[in-house]
């Protein structure tokens, strides 16, 4: 138990499906924290762990901005271990502090964290479920060469930098072998969380009330065929879309009279939360308050500091997002180092402004201070 929330921690190698299972689990409905996100953090200017990174790696790590470069700095701990753990032994107990002070602001019955490094760091020991995502050297090579565009020699040398699979699942209590399909993957996890959950008693599935008539859900509490059927006909796109956003985005469904209307499909990213589409089209012309109000809920409950759109979001461009409190402004401009990366990604690194709206300022600097 980690304050009084029951805790499922999520370990596995590189590119096993880690993040894709966290994904899966917060949409059915369970708040869930990336320690990888977390450490990040820990590394921007005003922490704690900024100083104290520099003063034992040096300046050299430095970016001509004054922060921390993640290159340079993975360049130095991903080919020395002695190097890695000095670097662990600063950011974990800040990593550790900051997943507990989360957890006990979510207040929820069941929530996840992910992180690689959860049995060494000894966050484990608080957890009281260990699931282990597992896929085999082949398609973690396959993964990292795809979707991260490392080379053959680099992605090699980052999945032996690490130790055998074999070693994390001593400690799992379930393991997910995420090799095949994303729905197959999408029905373990859920599997696995329903065997996990039978025993608790106040965990329920999320429900975020909007309006009088409608209201947000986790797309679990549909049962599979009528999801796929909403999902099939609200956004023209296949089944094997659905079932890889669910291990990728945030997908919020909208009812009415028990019914699916909309699915409003967000990213979530290191606390910011990026408007990604919103299905059908002309539902969010003709309901903007609802599907703004519905991201916001949604993403608050998922503790997102900043909501983000980008113009290319806002279908034939009648949406006008200052009515619902946005401001326009250049990524560039916006200060915080996540949000700013999170604005890049959204306008796809050009020098576009993009829609923003602050909702809290980051957890981890107010913690710092
Ligand atoms: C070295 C750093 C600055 C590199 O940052 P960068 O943004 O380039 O990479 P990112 O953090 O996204 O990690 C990339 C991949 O490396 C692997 N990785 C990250 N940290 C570790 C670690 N401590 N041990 C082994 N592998 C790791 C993960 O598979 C991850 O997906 C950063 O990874 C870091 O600070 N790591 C140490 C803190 C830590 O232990 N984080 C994990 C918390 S459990
Ligand atoms: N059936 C599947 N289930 C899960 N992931 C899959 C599946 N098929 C393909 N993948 C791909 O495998 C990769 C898994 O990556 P993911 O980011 O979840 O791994 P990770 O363990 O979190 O890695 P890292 O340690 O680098 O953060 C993703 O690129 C995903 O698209």
């Amino acid at each position: 138990m980690i304050d009084s929330s029951f805790t499922i921690g999520i370990t596995g190698n590189i590119a096993t499906g880690k993040s894709v299972i966290r994904h899966m689990l917060a949409n059915a409905g369970l708040f869930g924290l990336d320690a990888d996100s977390i450490a990040n953090r820990m590394l921007y200017p005003g922490t704690q762990s900024y100083q104290q990174v520099l003063d034992a790696f040096g300046p050299e790590i430095k970016t001509e901005q004054g922060q921390i470069s993640n290159k340079k700095l993975g360049q130095i701990v991903f080919n020395d271990q002695r190097a890695l753990e000095k670097l662990e032994a600063l950011v974990h107990p800040e990593v550790i502090k900051t997943i507990f002070n989360r957890i006990q602001a979510a207040g929820q019955p069941v929530v996840s964290i992910e992180a690689i490094k959860l049995i060494e760091s000894g966050l484990s020991n608080h957890c009281d479920k260990i699931w282990v995502s597992y896929a085999s050297f082949d398609h973690q090579m396959r993964r990292l060469r795809s979707s991260r565009a490392l080379t053959d020699q680099e992605a090699k040398a980052r999945i032996n930098s690490q130790p055998p699979q074999i070693d994390k699942f001593a400690h799992a209590d379930v393991i997910i072998n995420t090799e095949t399909t994303f729905k197959e993957t999408w029905i373990r996890t859920q599997r696995a969380l329903n065997d996990t959950i039978q025993s608790i008693n106040d965990f329920a599935p999320l429900h975020i009330n909007i309006s009088k008539d409608w209201f947000g859900t986790s797309v679990n509490t549909v049962p599979a065929t009528q999801l796929e059927r909403a999902w099939k006909e609200l956004t023209r796109q296949s089944l094997t879309d659905l079932y890889e956003c669910l291990g990728s985005k945030m997908v919020l469904a909208l009812s009415k009279n028990e019914h699916i209307q909309a699915f409003v499909l967000w990213e979530s990213w290191n606390f910011s939360g990026t408007l990604n589409r919103v299905f059908p089209g002309e539902f969010f012309e003709a309901q903007p308050a609802l599907v703004f109000d519905a991201f916001e809920k949604h993403a608050q409950f998922h503790q997102v500091e900043i909501l983000l759109v980008a113009q290319k979001i806002l279908e034939a461009g009648e949406i006008r997002p200052e009515q619902f409190a946005f401001d326009l402004q250049l990524p560039a401009q916006i200060t915080y180092p996540a949000w700013q990366i999170a604005a890049q990604k959204a306008v796809c690194n050009t020098p576009t402004s993009i829609w923003q709206k602050v909702l809290a300022q980051p957890f981890e600097s107010i913690n710092a201070a």
